[in-house]
């Protein structure tokens, strides 16, 4: 059981030139297994509070708690996966994945039956030899996703992992994270700015004010585990998309 709880939570950046009050007495419950997408207006803080969940930095107020135990740094229990490819460019795509369980002294044969899984997971078994620079920018986030589930953590933290992907690739990696966890559900905080992405992928979305971020308002989600792409053309899901887009017009314009 891996539920997060974010209570109060607020953060503010100081340097020597300015204070920013990045999040204000946020709050919000997520729970076990849960997939919850956030959006919210650019540099409103949404980095700020999947960095505060990682342990990366310490709320200014307020606490966060995953599975019951405060956040005082960052933990095996969870694990970061961001836009930009943290791949290894000097290690095959088997060592990168393994690079998380080499480090906490998981054992050689333990450590290649749960790279060649999780390669299998994300369908790039057959790439397990090859280097980061062989493959495509897809095939990279497949790599990213694998290491980080192979890193044994209960909570996955995402920041806009496929932001950079051109329409295509970012599709095959909805399907490819929606059959991962179908296999091996964590509990997920996906960061987007995509709105689709958001519906597609989450059991709820979370709509963020403007900075200083708080909850505007959370969406369920009612389109239960097994989606396929044609769900964009569903009425429902467009009508959710477009209720969400609204909200984000309507909390920048009270902002303005
Ligand atoms: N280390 C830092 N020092 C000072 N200010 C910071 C720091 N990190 C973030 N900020 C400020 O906090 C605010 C929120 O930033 P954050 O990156 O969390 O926003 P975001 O919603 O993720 O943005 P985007 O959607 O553009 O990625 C911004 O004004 C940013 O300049």
């Amino acid at each position: 059981m891996a539920d997060i709880l974010i209570d109060g939570v607020s953060k503010v950046f100081t340097t020597a030139r300015k204070r920013t009050l990045a999040l204000n007495e946020t709050s919000l419950t997520i729970a076990s297994d849960e997939i919850v997408c956030v959006v919210g207006p650019s540099g409103c803080g949404k980095t700020t509070l999947l960095n505060l969940i990682a342990g990366f930095i310490e709320p200014t107020a307020g606490t966060i708690s995953v599975a019951s135990r405060r956040v005082e740094g960052p933990g095996a229990d969870r694990a970061v996966v961001f836009q930009a490819d943290a791949v290894f460019p000097w290690q095959s795509v088997g060592q990168n994945v393994g690079y998380g369980m080499r480090m906490r002294g998981v054992g050689r044969a333990e450590r290649a039956a749960r790279v060649e899984h999780y390669l299998n997971l994300v369908g790039l078994s057959d790439f397990r030899s090859a280097y980061p620079k062989e493959l495509s920018g897809g095939m990279r986030k497949r790599v990213d996703l694998a290491r980080a589930y192979a890193s044994g953590p209960e909570v996955l933290l995402l920041d806009e992992p496929f932001g950079a992907l051109d329409l295509f690739t970012k599709e095959a990696m909805w399907l490819a994270l929606q059959g991962v966890v179908r296999t091996e559900p964590k509990t997920i905080v996906f960061v987007t700015h995509d709105i689709e992405e958001a519906l597609f992928l989450g059991d709820r979305v979370v709509v963020m004010t403007p900075r200083p971020a708080r909850v505007h308002s959370v969406v369920d989600v009612p389109f239960g585990a097994d989606r396929s792409l044609d769900l964009r053309a569903d009425t429902d899901f467009q009508a959710l998309r477009n209720e969400i887009a609204h909200t984000l017009r309507e909390v920048q314009d009270d902002a303005a």
